[in-house]
Parts: structure tokens; sequence; C-alpha cells
């Protein structure tokens, strides 16, 4: 599959989207559009006209009459618009208001059947589509709405990352699975990625440090919600900033370029991701060699009838690892998860010894 951007732009990165949760007045979608296009730093303006709320009875959205706000702010201010959409009638309104980019929601991802009726209502226009995360952390169900809009022609495709659900304590409002959307480029390798800074994190006071990372990831851009006053905002008040807040906000943060085509940093980089290649292979010599010694364990427990698992072995092995780790700059979490996936292969090396190899399927 090859992607085109969804924007034509001379500059190359981030592409910035910003306006407010829900259109709510037509004074309240152009007073933030006017704000916003005055700065001239925002590519697109978003603004939700249908909103999936959680719970009957919440504020669900003014419908199809602000696609005609967001008309007056093409002409207005010469901005392009964008706006989610969740079903065949959704699109065709969009379509008909003249919005330039669509996008489709966290909860709409999830079900194959509506992205299905949404690609085939999109069949034969050429309009750019940005799709949401479903809002379980599933890698193939992301991939799939994108290949169904693919399928149905849309070449013009974006994904946006807004975080998953989480069942539990955490500070996000849906939490980042980065290495979701890092897997997704790599099997989409053209694809523009952007981030919904607003929706990860539910709050003001986090979004530049989301955002940031964000960019240092590579992703392409950025998608924040601004309203002129947020507290009084009818959806998602805690999450959404001023314009002039979200022009302090962009304006100190840093935007690395995707790589450099400088001869002598290429020759520096060389140098450096040799070492690393030759520290690589050293330590998975290291781990065969290591997995020799658990089956050897494993065929002498076999010979006396012990089990496999012998935990406070186990917890030696990890409480000692992260004591020695963290005198090598090395996160506890990180020697867990390293440590962990080892002692699981030498599981399953050892099972295999004693059951043969269907025993660890
Ligand atoms: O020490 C053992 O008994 C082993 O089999 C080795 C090993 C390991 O890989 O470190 C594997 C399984 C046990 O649960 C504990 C440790």
């Amino acid at each position: 599959m090859t992607f085109r951007p969804i924007l034509e732009r001379t500059e190359k990165r981030p592409i910035l989207i910003a306006g407010p949760c829900s259109a709510e007045t037509e004074e309240q979608v152009l007073q933030t559009a006017r704000e916003l296009a005055s700065d001239g730093r925002i590519d697109l303006y978003r603004a939700g006209i249908w909103k999936p709320r959680t719970r009957p009875g919440e504020f669900e959205g003014v419908g199809a009459p602000g696609l005609a706000w967001l008309k007056k702010v093409k002409e207005e201010t010469g901005l392009k618009v964008t706006t989610e959409v969740g079903n065949r009638e959704h699109v065709f309104e969009a379509l008909k208001a003249g919005i330039d980019v669509l996008w489709i929601g966290a909860r709409t991802t999830v079900n194959p059947f509506t992205v299905q009726e949404i690609a085939d209502a999109l069949r034969g226009v050429d309009i750019p589509v940005m799709v949401k995360n479903p809002v379980n952390p599933d890698l193939k169900l992301w991939m799939g709405g994108i290949e169904r809009l693919y399928k149905a022609g849309i070449t013009r495709l974006a994904a946006i990352h807004r975080g998953f659900s989480f069942h539990g304590e955490t500070s996000y409002r849906n939490v980042p699975h980065w290495q979701i959307p890092i897997d997704l480029r790599r099997n989409f390798p053209d694809i523009q990625i952007i981030c919904d800074n607003s929706h990860i994190c539910g709050r003001r006071d986090t979004l530049q440090e989301v955002a940031q990372k964000a960019m240092d990831l590579n992703f392409d851009g950025i998608m924040t919600e601004v309203h002129p006053t947020p507290d009084q905002a009818w959806s998602d008040a805690a999450q959404q900033i001023t314009p002039a807040q979200y022009n302090a906000m962009i304006e100190s943060m840093s935007f690395p370029e995707a790589n450099s085509t400088d001869p002598i940093f290429a020759k520096h980089m060389n140098d450096l991701r040799h070492e690393i290649d030759e520290i690589d292979e050293d330590l998975l010599n290291l781990l065969g060699r290591r997995m020799k010694i658990a089956e050897k364990i494993g065929e002498y427990k076999k010979e006396n009838n012990i089990a496999v698992l012998q935990t406070s072995r186990w917890n030696e092995i990890l409480s000692k690892s992260v004591k020695h780790g963290a005198k090598k700059g090395l996160s506890e979490e990180f020697v867990t998860v390293v440590l962990k996936a080892i002692h699981d292969e030498s599981i399953n090396h050892q099972i295999r010894i004693m059951h043969g190899e269907e025993a660890v399927k």
C-alpha cells in the first residue's frame, strides 16, 4: 500500500491540527478559528459536529447545522477544516458541506461494519481521512480500519494515536502505548501519524509533554483541542486550552527533523550504530549460551522428575538483576521486562525438553 500525505504542504512537519472539541455556537467556532488563523501556525482546523458520548444525556454535538459554521471558517480564514464522521449519513453531510478532511473516531474504528459502511460511502471520492486508533490496544484492528478505506480508493490516509482505554489508576485519560503506533509505522512505512494529545492526556498540564514525546518519536503531527473559554466548554473542558496557550505550547516545543542528509552526521551515526550491532550480536550469543545451560538443567530436572518453575531461584535472579541493573543506569521496569522474557524462553525450552515440541504451543 502506498499512502499519500493528507495535506499538500511545503514545510515538512509537523502537521498542526487544532480547534474546539465540539462546535457549540457559530460565534465560538469562528472566534477560535480567527484566533488560530491570525497566528498562521495551524494547517487544519478541527471541530466535532457529531459527538460520540459515553453516556446518553451528555451534549452530543450540534449536528449538521454546525457544518455551515465550518464552511464560514474556510471562507473567512482560508483554513482547511476537518470533522469526525461516524456513519454513512455523516459522510454525505460532510461531503456536501465541503469539509476538507474527515476523521474516524476511536469508538468507530473498533467496529469493522461501521468502518466498512464509511469506506463504501467514500468510494470514488478523493478526500483525506484520518483514522484514530481503536479504543482497545489492537494494532490489527487499527490497520484493518485503514485497509478498509484504502481498498475503497482512499489513499490520502493518516493514523491518529489518541491512547487506549484503561481500567484502573492512571494519570492519562487514554493511555498511550507508543509501541503500537511504532509497529503501525513498521507495517505502513509511509503513513502519516498524528498524536491527539488532548485525548491521551484528558488534562491541560501534560499536553506539552505528550506532544513533545510524539515529536521525538517522529510523529508527523499533533491534534489539540483549543477553545476560547475552555472551562465553559460543552464537552471535554478539562483538556482544552485557549488559542494563546496553544501558541505558547507550540512555541516552546522542539521539532526534530526526521533525519539528516549531512554526510558527517551520517558517518558518525554509522560508527555508533556499528558498535550497537556488535553489542546486539554479543547479547544474542550470550543469550544463546544461557539457553543451552537452561536446557542442560531441563534434562537434569527431567531425569530427577523436578518441576521446571523454581520460584525462589527466579525471585533471587530478578532481585539481584534489578539491583545490578540500577548500578548500570537501567530502570527496574526495563530489567524486569528483559529478565521475564529470558526466563519465559528458558521455561519454554525446558518444557520442550520434558514433553516435546507440542508442549509449549
Ligand atoms: O535454576 C533453575 O532451576 C533453572 O531452570 C533456570 C531458570 C533460569 O532460566 O534462570 C529457569 C527456570 C526456573 O524457574 C528458574 C531459573
